[in-house]
């Protein structure tokens, strides 16, 4: 069993796995007569494969309990998938990079923070969605088209938060004196 305690995501830490969709580590321009900042091109959306197209769907997830035991993680051969929050929620992600096996000492386990968003590069082998503490709401975007787009692999995972890491969400966090 790999046992892994999750650590803050980061862009950096991330990068060999995909991006980190956040507007607080992201560029802007000012569009709309200078009312909004586009934070543009954040994550590249790959639709790979026949009839390969981009998939907007909403996710609704119960919450994982933590430690979490992991006995698989499955990858996205034809494409990318993002996960957008839409209300502030944690999550665990669990990433490996791409490759036909999954070296042990890869893996990698995070926590986000409530205003993070993450996209997976196709082909990077993940942990499904795991949202912290209570329901949660996410913006999904991915492939959808022809051929078979996800792969399983076992392996045994067990993932903690880091010690005396509560799993309250960022808003209530600030709350608490
Ligand atoms: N199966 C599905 O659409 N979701 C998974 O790919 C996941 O990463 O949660
Ligand atoms: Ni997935």
């Amino acid at each position: 069993m790999l046992q892994l305690e999750a650590r803050p995501l980061t862009p950096e830490a991330f990068a060999p796995f995909g991006d980190v969709i956040d507007t607080r580590t992201s560029d802007y321009f000012h569009i709309n007569a200078g009312r909004t900042r586009r934070y543009h091109d954040l994550a590249r959306v790959e639709t790979l494969g026949e009839q390969g197209r981009a998939l907007i769907s909403i996710f609704v997830s119960q919450p994982v309990s933590v430690p979490l035991d992991l006995n698989f993680l499955e990858r996205h051969p034809q494409g990318s998938q993002a996960f957008v929050p839409m209300h502030e929620e944690r999550f665990l992600v669990v990433v490996a990079p791409p490759g036909d096996a999954i070296a042990p000492e890869k893996v990698r386990a995070f926590v986000t923070d409530g205003r993070q968003g993450v996209n997976y590069r196709a082909g990077t082998w993940h942990a499904i969605q795991s949202v912290l503490e209570g329901e949660g709401e996410f913006l999904v975007v991915d492939r959808g088209g022809e051929g078979n787009n996800c792969d399983e692999i076992p392996i045994d995972i067990r993932v903690t938060l880091p010690q005396g890491e509560g799993v309250a969400s960022t808003s209530e966090q600030e709350a608490t004196p």
